[in-house]
C-alpha cells in the first residue's frame, strides 16, 4: 500500500500520479487533500509520514508547490526518511543510500511526465542494504 497526499500546490500533480499508480496496478491510499482550496501542507505531510511509521502504508509520495514544506513536515515525523527529488538520479540514489521511505515532489517544479518517471524509479528501485549505508542510516536515527 503507498500513502499519498498533497496540498493544494500539489493537488493537480497528485491526480495524474493517482492515475499511474491505478494503471500500474499499484493500492494506494490517498490522505488528501481533496479539492484544490487552499489548505496547510502539515496536515498532509504528517498524515503520510504517520501511516508509513505505523505500518498501514509500506512508503509514501507527498506533494506541495516546492515539496520542501510537505518534506520538512514529513521528516518531523520519527522513522521517516522523506526525500525531495526532482530528478531520477536522485530518486535511485535516495533509495540505494537512504531507504528513503517516502518521496516529495514539487507540483509547481516538476511537470508530469518527469514526476511519473520519479515515482516510477523510487518505487521500483531497492535499498542496497550495504552495511555503509545502514551505518549512517542508524545514525540519522540517533
Ligand atoms: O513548500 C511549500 C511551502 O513551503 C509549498 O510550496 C506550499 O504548497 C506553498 O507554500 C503554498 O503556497 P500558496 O501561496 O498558499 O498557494
Amino acid at each position: 500500500m503507498i500513502g499519498i497526499g498533497s496540498d493544494h500546490g500539489g493537488y493537480e500533480l497528485k491526480q495524474e500520479i493517482m492515475g499511474y499508480l491505478n494503471a500500474k496496478g499499484y493500492e494506494y491510499r490517498d490522505f488528501g487533500c481533496y479539492e484544490c482550496e487552499a489548505c496547510d501542507y502539515p496536515e498532509y505531510g504528517k498524515a503520510v509520514a504517520e501511516a508509513v511509521v505505523s505500518g498501514e502504508c509500506e512508503k509514501g509520495i507527498i506533494i506541495c508547490g516546492t515539496g520542501i514544506g510537505i518534506s520538512i513536515a514529513a521528516n518531523k515525523v520519527p522513522g521517516i526518511r522523506a526525500a525531495l527529488c526532482t530528478d531520477c538520479f536522485t530518486a535511485e540514489a535516495t533509495r540505494l543510500h537512504n531507504d528513503a521511505n517516502i518521496l516529495a515532489l514539487g507540483g509547481r517544479v516538476v511537470g508530469a511526465g518527469l514526476a511519473i518517471k520519479i515515482v516510477e524509479t523510487f518505487l521500483n528501485t531497492e535499498f542496497s542494504n550495504d552495511e555503509r549505508h545502514i551505518n549512517r542510516i542508524r545514525k540519522i536515527e540517533g
